[in-house]
């Protein structure tokens, strides 16, 4: 390492004066990706000009770079995309107001997740009516580096055939040292991402609305938090290691939302979910990381899949009929997860099987029995989409009407907009819990 740092510190030195000439000059930035497996592939920097580590995944999506870009499922990892020009409608304003039905951003979170992109072909002119930015510029302040100039092709045969690599995006002086050892690779998924992404604060957001839900924040999606306050949900996010039990009287359902890394991490909450399922009866819907510990309080064990899915076209087959999904129809889905639910046999009891992918059999939904009398269900897709197909929006309708079927809560008004109302017993504020 020590030997790694010292050339490193030369050749930056000695880097940094043709960089300020090149720049000054015009002259585009060389940037590398390194595979932990040895590979290399070369082009030119976009972007902050600062070399990272990550997870190197791709993913198959054809529009949506800015919804990925920021959806918090990326943290930790050097997202490759598959389609070869990307930038090429700009990046729009990202706020909005927070008591809107917006959320207070348009995008999935509010800033950048991922660690680094990786495009064939990067747009530096863009045009939409919305657009106020070119992607290289959003990058830049969000200090995420990109390289374009890369056969992402030939980057995602690879990942596709010896899996999600760990990888290195150099930059600058770094894109001329050798790749980094083997062992000088940092690994995400030995993380815990979703304390990194989580809210700290608990806060409610359409604090009039027909039904309360409370939302368990992994890394959520802002369009997640959108289709329940757009239909009209009092939606009180926490911590992701909140135990919800402490306060479930005062909802009518529990949520439970998408999020990086490894979900073993998240075995706390697996845990309190479980006391949750067994003690209460309203409805609980998760989605991805959601699914995945809803799964894990079942009993089931996620396991790390070969490359994961990712992408705006994974078709999945119901197996069961539940509100506006009926069996034996298959839908297209947005999807970007890694790990996924053992598809176990014999099910848990009280558990079944609601979704399958049509292209790698994976469990892709559980669901509990019509028998066990509780109303609980988890999907690895994104019914929110944001991007890719809207095929499943309609299951958080489903939800919501499940919630208020239940609700036997009289709902005074929770206060102002972004005010929490949520009586917080002492001893989770005295864990510095929320
Ligand atoms: N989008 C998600 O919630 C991803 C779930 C989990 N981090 C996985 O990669 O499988």
């Amino acid at each position: 390492m020590f030997r790694y740092q010292t050339i490193r510190a030369v050749r930056c030195a000695r880097f940094s004066r043709g960089l300020a000439t090149a720049v000054n000059k015009g002259g585009a930035i060389p940037a590398a990706l390194h595979l932990k497996t040895g590979q290399t592939f070369r082009g030119t920097s976009f972007g902050a000009p600062t070399s990272v580590f990550g997870e190197t995944v791709f993913s198959t999506s054809i529009t949506s770079y800015t919804e990925s870009m920021t959806d918090p499922s990326y943290r930790g990892q050097i997202l490759v995309f598959t389609t070869p020009m990307i930038g090429n409608y700009g990046v729009p304003v990202n706020q909005a107001p927070f008591d809107s039905q917006d959320v207070g951003v348009t995008l999935e979170s509010k800033g950048i997740q991922c660690a680094a992109v990786v495009v064939g072909d990067v747009a530096e002119k863009f045009s939409h009516y919305a657009a106020v930015e070119s992607i290289a510029s959003w990058c830049k302040r969000h200090n995420i580096p990109g390289i374009t100039g890369v056969d992402t092709r030939a980057v995602t045969t690879l990942l596709r055939d010896q899996g999600t690599t760990l990888g290195r995006l150099a930059v600058g002086a770094d894109a001329s040292l050798p790749a980094p050892e083997s062992h000088e690779y940092w690994d995400p998924s030995l993380e815990n991402l979703v304390d990194q992404v989580s809210t700290k604060e608990i806060y409610t957001l359409n604090p009039n609305g027909s039904v309360k839900i409370a939302l368990l924040d992994f890394g959520a999606k802002a369009n997640i938090t959108r289709s329940l306050v757009r239909r009209n949900a009092a939606v009180t996010v926490l911590p992701w290691n909140f135990d919800f039990n402490t306060i479930r009287d005062q909802f009518d359902g529990l949520f439970l939302s998408n999020g990086p890394g490894d979900p073993q991490h998240c075995m706390e909450a697996a845990l309190n979910l479980r006391r949750t399922i067994n003690e209460w009866n309203k409805p609980i819907f998760g989605i991805c990381m959601g699914h995945q510990i809803i799964g894990m309080a079942a009993g089931l064990d996620a396991y790390r899949m070969t490359f994961g899915n990712r992408g705006h076209n994974q078709p999945v087959l119901a197996l069961a009929s539940s509100g506006s999904i009926k069996a034996g129809r298959v839908y297209v889905t947005s999807q970007n997860h890694q790990y996924a639910l053992e598809l176990q046999d014999p099910f848990p009891q009280g558990w079944e099987p609601f979704f399958i992918n049509c292209n790698d059999s994976s469990v892709e939904g559980i669901k509990s029995t019509e028998d066990s009398g509780k109303r609980v269900w988890g999907v690895q897709f994104h019914p929110e989409s944001a991007g890719g197909p809207l095929d499943t929006i309609e299951m958080f309708s489903d939800f919501v009407t499940e919630c208020k079927s239940t609700a036997t809560i009289s709902h005074q008004p929770a206060g102002v907009i972004g005010s929490s109302k949520v009586e917080i017993p002492l001893a989770q504020k005295a864990a510095g819990i929320a």
